[in-house]
C-alpha cells in the first residue's frame, strides 16, 4: 500500500491523524514548520500543501485548524495559534466579553497532493460549539474552552473526539 507523509510542527495533530487514518493508510510523520500566507482557510492549507510536496518530492497531506467565533465574523480563524501563543485559553475567553453570542467552529481543512506540481485537494469538516472558561486538562490548544454538547474537548474522552 502507497503510504503519505502527514506534515506538520505539531505533534498532537499527529497523534489525532494517526488514530483516525493509521488503519487505512499508513501516515508517516514530517515534522517541519512552514511560515503560512494570510487567506482564506482553503488557500493557507493548499499553500502549505504545496510548499511541503516540494520538500518531500512525493505524496503529502497536511492540515490547518482554525478557530472561528461568530460574533467576530469569524476571527481569530486560521490565526488562533498566534492569539492563543499571546493570550492564552483565558484571553480568547475575554475578547468575546464584548458579545453576547459565544458561538464559534472549530474547522479542520485538510490538503493532499500526490507530488510537487499536482494542485492540492482539500477536505474540510466544522464542529459547532461555544467557547466557555476552560474546563477540563489543558492537553491541546483551545481544547478546554471549546464546548460541544456539554463537554469541552479538554473534558471529551479522546475517542469521542477522534474516533
Ligand atoms: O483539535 C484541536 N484542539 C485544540 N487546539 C487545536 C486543535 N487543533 C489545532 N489546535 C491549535 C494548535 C494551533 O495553536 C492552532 C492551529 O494552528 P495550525 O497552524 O493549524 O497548527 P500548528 O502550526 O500547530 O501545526 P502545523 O505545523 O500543522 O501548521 O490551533
Ligand atoms: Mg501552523
Amino acid at each position: 500500500m502507497k503510504s503519505c507523509m502527514f506534515v506538520t510542527g505539531n505533534p498532537n495533530k499527529v497523534i489525532e491523524v494517526n488514530a483516525i487514518l493509521g488503519g487505512a493508510i499508513p501516515v508517516q510523520p514530517l515534522t517541519l514548520d512552514f511560515p503560512e500566507i494570510q487567506g482564506t482557510l482553503e488557500e493557507i492549507a493548499a499553500d502549505k500543501c504545496r510548499r511541503a510536496a516540494e520538500i518531500v518530492n512525493g505524496p503529502v497531506l497536511v492540515e490547518d485548524s482554525a478557530l472561528e467565533f461568530n460574533a467576530m465574523n469569524g476571527l481569530p480563524g486560521p490565526y488562533v495559534k498566534y492569539f492563543l501563543e499571546s493570550l492564552a485559553n483565558d484571553g480568547l475567553n475575554k475578547l468575546l466579553f464584548a458579545y453576547e453570542d459565544k458561538s464559534a467552529e472549530a474547522v479542520c481543512t485538510f490538503a493532499f497532493s500526490s507530488g510537487p506540481a499536482m494542485e492540492p485537494l482539500i477536505f474540510q469538516g466544522r464542529l459547532k460549539g461555544e467557547i466557555v472558561p476552560a474546563r477540563g486538562p489543558p492537553r491541546f490548544g483551545w481544547e478546554p474552552i471549546f464546548e460541544h454538547e456539554g463537554e469541552t474537548l479538554a473534558e471529551m474522552e479522546h475517542d469521542k473526539k477522534v474516533p
